[in-house]
């Protein structure tokens, strides 16, 4: 059965030292107790080899929030799903609306770093989500089911099974401004759909599929209430390790 999981994004916050010190207050924070979820920790590259070793693996799982989209050579500044993996990191995000947006990324790349990710065994946090215009003229399922389709669904059904998703409206991110309860659930169940469509019952079952978009300690538990949101990817309230420990909180009883 699929899993239920709070991931956090550190985006482009936090130097090495404050990453360090919010990786020890996030694992201090859970260290007397057993969360009812997996915990991830998504970090910019420079600090996931300090980090790593620092929380206790068997609680709180590390990730980076990109990889290349090529193995390895001429490619300054890049850094391959390799380079991640051998910090002992786990799961990489991929396809954040952020780098879609920012940097450009297509489907075609997405599939590509997909691709890397998986054959160096980590698991890609897939994000989807439609931007506010296209919310606003009724194109989100359209929106999200390309962009599933386009970047993983020649996967075979293995391999898809190992992903993890993320929707992310992107009108919800940063901006104070969640999905509502129901909208969220709606999508959730859509993907999910699609998934059961494209790769059967049992793999849409079992794939965890995650909100993302202001969610915080004051709404996790509602969203995660939902049947079809198993957890969240978590950005401004991924910051401080009480605010992060909230969300998590989002899944007790
Ligand atoms: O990856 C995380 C999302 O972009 C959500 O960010 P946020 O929680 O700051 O809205």
């Amino acid at each position: 059965m699929r899993k239920n999981i709070v991931a956090g994004n550190w985006k482009m916050n936090k130097n090495l030292q404050e990453g360090i010190q919010l990786a020890k207050d996030v694992n201090a924070i859970l260290a007397n107790e057993t969360p009812n979820c997996d915990v991830i920790i998504c970090t910019p590259f420079i600090h996931l080899a300090s980090v790593t070793p620092l929380v206790d693996a068997s609680k709180i799982g590390v990730g980076a929030e990109d990889c290349a989209d090529k193995e390895s050579g001429a490619y300054t500044g890049e850094v391959s799903a390799s380079m991640v993996a051998s910090t002992g990191a786990k799961y990489v995000i991929l396809g954040h609306s952020e780098r879609r947006a920012y940097y450009h990324e297509t489907s075609a790349t997405l599939k590509d770093k997909v691709n890397l990710a998986l054959a160096n065994g980590l698991t890609p946090i897939f994000c989807v989500g439609e931007v506010l215009e296209e919310r606003e003229s009724n194109k989100q399922n359209e929106i999200v089911k390309s962009q599933l389709a386009e970047a993983l669904f020649e996967l075979s059904a293995e391999e898809f099974g190992k992903l993890v998703i993320a929707y992310e409206p992107v009108w919800a991110i940063g901006t104070g401004k969640t999905a509502s309860s129901a909208q969220a659930q709606e999508m959730h169940a859509f993907i999910r759909s699609v998934i059961a469509d494209k790769y059967g019952k049992d793999v849409a079952n079992n794939t965890s599929i995650l909100y993302g978009g202001s969610c915080k300690a004051s709404n996790a538990k509602e969203l995660f209430a939902n049947p079809d949101v198993d957890g969240g990817l978590i950005g401004g309230a991924s910051l401080k390790a009480e605010d992060f420990k909230g969300v998590i909180d989002g899944f007790k009883a």
